[in-house]
């Protein structure tokens, strides 16, 4: 093995690379050498997600891989968060794993998620005992986002010139809205169902942040007939998109080329970009939650602080304000 060989094959050691070659450059021979890594792609392989630690955390939760390797961590508190994928392109993994990661202290009353499903409950029903509420008709969700204007009323006054940023605690829970298919609710509801949808959401987008009342929303379609509120989300996830437009609609101008979404292999479901607020791009994917891990954690966290396993519940809908 020559003395080059040996150098690429230690630089090719310390950064985990599947394979290298060198060359001497075509234009400088003697002084330049190429060494090219060939990196193995961590997310290839899918992996099962595993029970959150019993602790309860509501600042971030672990959503599964990054591909230098390390731990997907997704802030929660203090963020909108708008995730996009074609259909199949894995959003429930995103969904569950935020879900899912809240359980512990929603089961504390530290987190209180609620859910809006109107494609009939298909994607939340299966963890209802997590949710305080979940609404399957466009009535219900309108029910829901008046109750956190409400609570966004009530905080406001209370924290005006104390804090910027609500502490949860047991018993005032950072609150949680899941949406699953916000164009059911933004695009395809009835036209006064949409017009009271936006604005109430628009209220919450805009001043709950602050005020410990976040919205986690997914859809399929990112276009601003869509969803005109995009941009009033503060973190965007980019799952496999269908085009390089809907990139740069999604992940900003110019980021079809360094985060491109839409050229996510469709065998790789769960595989995504991220493009954090320090404007560092990364390339992520999740955990896959199957359906009995997400019923196991709604049983043994639904309603309960204790860990013991919840009666069946279904959830209703609250008139009126929210505790
Ligand atoms: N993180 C993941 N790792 C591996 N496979 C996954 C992952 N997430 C999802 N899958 C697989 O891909 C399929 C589609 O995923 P999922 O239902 O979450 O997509 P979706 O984006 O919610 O689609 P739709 O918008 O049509 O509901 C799942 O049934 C599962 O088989």
């Amino acid at each position: 093995m020559t003395e080059l060989e040996e150098g690429a094959e230690r630089l090719a050691a310390t950064y985990d690379a599947h394979a290298f070659r060198t060359w001497v450059h075509p234009r400088r021979p003697g002084s330049t050498v190429v060494v090219e890594l060939v990196m193995r792609d961590l997310l290839t392989q899918p992996a099962t997600a595993s029970e959150p630690e019993p602790e309860a955390v509501y600042d971030a939760v672990s959503l599964g891989r990054t591909q230098g390797g390390g731990r997907w961590q997704i802030q929660v508190r203090g963020r909108h968060t708008l995730c996009v994928g074609a259909s199949g392109s894995g959003k429930g993994s995103v969904l569950w794993g935020i879900a899912c990661g809240l359980a512990p202290a929603a089961a504390c009353d530290l987190v209180r998620l609620w859910g809006i499903d109107l494609k009939r409950g298909v994607e939340l029903a299966i963890g209802a005992d997590l949710f305080e509420h979940l609404a399957y008709t466009p009535e219900e969700a309108l029910q829901i986002l008046r109750n956190l204007i409400d609570v966004i009323d009530e905080r406001g006054g209370e924290m005006v010139g104390k804090t910027r940023l609500h502490e949860p605690t047991v018993g005032d829970p950072l609150q949680v809205l899941v949406i699953d298919e916000l164009a059911a609710l933004t695009a395809y509801a009835p036209l006064d169902v949409r017009r009271e949808a936006d604005k109430l959401l628009g209220v919450i987008l805009t001043q709950g942040r602050a005020l410990g009342v976040v919205v986690v929303a997914f859809v399929q379609d990112p276009r601003k007939e869509v969803v005109g509120m995009r941009s009033l989300f503060t973190q965007t996830v980019a799952l496999r998109l269908r085009s390089g437009d809907e990139t740069a609609m999604v992940l900003g101008d110019g980021m079809h080329r360094l985060a491109p979404a839409h050229r996510i292999n469709p065998s790789r479901p769960g595989t995504g970009w991220v493009v954090e607020d320090s404007g560092a791009v990364d390339r992520v994917r999740a955990d896959y939650w199957p359906d009995y891990l997400i019923r196991t954690l709604a049983g043994r966290y639904g309603g309960h602080c204790d860990g013991e396993p919840t009666s069946e519940t279904t959830p209703t809908i609250l008139e009126g304000a929210v505790r």
